[in-house]
């Protein structure tokens, strides 16, 4: 089964989290999910890299993500394919951005993220968020 590295950014501004919705894709599983925007590390890329080179193609946004601002890494198994993702949180000053694939994002708060359809990876993610929130 085919392995890839992901790297995911959690969008924070204020209080409120990025969300964005996946395009129709060729996994069903996938396909209108929400998710982090990212996507897959590149030969040669660091984490931080291509999660920077990723925010840029897909959203416009010129961000500067460092090694300390990681979250958390999730290992999940799809049933074509399985994923190690790299997530990190990345703070901003503005809701600015382009949205060039996705077909559909929300701002929402940690306790409301739950209400989402995630793509499956994300899940431990989104518990973690709301927990911090509580803390
Ligand atoms: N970026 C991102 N990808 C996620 C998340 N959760 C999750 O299961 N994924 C999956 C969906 C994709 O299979 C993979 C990310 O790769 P991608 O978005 O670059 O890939 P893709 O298959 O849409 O596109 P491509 O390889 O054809 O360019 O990881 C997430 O929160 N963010």
């Amino acid at each position: 089964m085919k392995k890839y590295e992901v790297v995911a950014a959690i969008i924070v501004y204020e209080n409120q989290i990025l969300c964005m919705q996946r395009p129709k894709g060729k996994y069903e599983y996938v396909s209108y999910k929400y998710e982090f925007p990212g996507g897959k590390v590149e030969l040669g890329e660091s984490k931080v890299e291509a999660l920077q080179r990723e925010l840029q193609e897909e959203m416009d946004i010129n961000i500067t993500v460092k090694d300390e601002d990681f979250f958390m890494t999730v290992d999940h198994t799809y049933p074509d394919f399985e994923i190690i993702m790299h997530s990190y949180i990345c703070r901003v000053d503005n809701k600015k951005f382009v949205r060039k694939e996705h077909v559909d994002h929300k701002w929402l708060r940690a306790d409301e993220l739950e209400e989402l359809d995630w793509a499956a990876a994300d899940i431990p993610i989104v518990r973690r968020l709301e927990e911090k929130n509580h803390a």
